[in-house]
């Protein structure tokens, strides 16, 4: 079985290669890559015009299972991710129960094997039901194939659990995902400690919880001489900890959300739950850091934190309503509008972020279109004119702070390991 896909702008940044050219595919895996490929065997895919890369990798999702199906299962998010542009993706085990066993990372690899168009690796809890109290069995875990570790959704409130499994992990290679947000100074806040929650007479949660947070754990694997990953960094102050600790060579990478590099606190309305999120939504001069992070490398990467919730849960009043929206469908589209069409950041550097950075920190197969790697492609139209209309959504996850706007720019193909499993939008059965 042999595909070429032919005439489109070939972005591979982990092989620093940007050229028109025609990726063949054979057996599932990249053949070869050349300026004009001629193969009367092989099935043709036109990109002229689109941008091909590796298939997009999102290493912070929240597929809800096992437990919470109603909100998102394996099927539906690997369909939304399909359906996104990306071919792998990382869920979070902030599930019920939580992911914190060998056992559950088994069982749970083998039902996402059976079910999802993409490659769904999984995160396990770094403590035992993402209590803080006790390490969770982490090194089994990481044995049974889990590729990093987390309490995401949880503030890591013991320095000493952090540095336990700092040390622990280290003999596996593995990283620590963190939620960084100090729990005492974001109780009941509901959005951003700011002007705007002032006007709006609510609760923050100020960007000094997640500086505190930052900082400390960047000191600890300095210490421990292990790695840390920041999850949904959100604060200018916290990438500037960041981007001070990379200096001294500190073993620290951060990720960023197309909401956070796009949105700020200004459009919360406390009538509609859509903008409620953790990390909230900051000011413009956080938005601005973000992007600032991003272009000069203080921020490795882009995960969408993709957070589905049962429309019931997300409808009531905003303090009630949980934390999170969907984000796998939106994210190329608000990217290329926001980012790369307002000329803040090179497509090649969005592509990066996106691809070739996730495979490297994570030591994943994925993110690049290196001959003989498998053939996980996305095929992106960069001038395609869309409104996001979250009935087409393929995952349950409504209340996306997208809802409505008009994007340029969407994934038209998404290949895993050779098969076509997103054409033009629709998810291929
Ligand atoms: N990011 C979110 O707002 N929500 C996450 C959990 C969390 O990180 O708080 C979720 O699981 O829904």
């Amino acid at each position: 079985m042999k595909q070429i896909i032919k005439g489109g702008r070939v972005i591979d940044p982990a092989n620093h290669f940007d050229e028109i050219a025609d990726v063949l595919i054979e057996d599932g895996k990249i053949a070869k890559i050349a300026k004009s490929i001629k193969d009367k065997d092989a099935d043709e895919i036109d990109a002229i015009g689109k941008i091909v890369t590796p298939g997009l990798i999102d290493m912070h999702v929240h597929f809800r299972e096992p437990g919470q199906e109603a909100k998102e299962d394996f099927r539906t998010g690997g369909n939304a991710a399909a359906a996104g542009g990306f071919t792998t993706v990382a869920s979070m085990p902030n599930t019920k129960p939580v992911v914190d066993n060998a056992a559950l990372i088994r069982s749970l690899q083998e039902r996402a094997n059976q079910v999802s168009k993409v490659h769904i690796e999984l995160i396990g809890a770094l403590t035992k039901g993402q209590e803080g109290k006790e390490l969770a069995e982490v090194g089994d875990m990481a044995l049974s194939g889990a590729v990093a570790f987390s309490d995401d959704g949880h503030y890591v409130k013991s320095a000493k659990m952090l540095l336990n499994g700092l040390d622990y992990l280290r003999a596996f290679d593995k990283v620590i995902i963190n939620h960084d947000e100090e729990s005492s100074l974001v109780e009941e806040g509901m959005m951003n400690e700011g002007h705007r929650s002032a006007m709006l007479g609510v609760k923050g949660r100020p960007t000094v919880a997640e500086d505190i947070a930052v900082a400390r754990d960047i000191m600890l694997a300095e210490y421990a001489d292990a790695r840390v990953h920041v999850a949904h960094i959100s604060s200018a102050n916290a990438v500037d900890i960041v981007r001070q600790a990379k200096k001294r060579g500190v073993k620290v990478t951060a990720e960023v959300t197309p909401h956070h590099l796009t949105m700020t606190d200004e459009c919360v309305d406390l009538r509609d739950s859509d903008t409620k999120v953790n990390p909230p939504l900051r000011s413009q001069k956080d938005v601005d850091a973000m992007c600032a992070g991003l272009k000069d490398g203080t921020i490795d990467m882009i995960a969408t934190d993709h957070s589905p919730h049962a429309e019931e849960e997300k409808d009531q009043e905003y303090g009630l309503a949980p934390s999170g929206f969907p984000g796998l469908e939106t994210a190329v589209g608000v990217l290329i509008t926001d980012l790369v069409k307002t000329g803040k950041i090179e497509m090649p550097l969005l592509i990066e972020k996106m691809t070739a950075a996730p495979a490297r920190i994570f030591n994943l197969k994925g993110g690049s279109l290196s001959v003989g790697a498998p053939a996980d492609v996305t095929v992106i139209d960069p001038d395609l004119e869309w409104t996001v209309d979250e009935s087409e959504f393929y995952t349950i996850g409504t209340h996306s702070p997208f809802a409505g706007r008009e994007l340029v720019g969407r994934a038209v193909l998404t290949m895993v390991d050779g098969k076509i499993v997103m054409r033009d939008g629709k998810v291929i059965d």
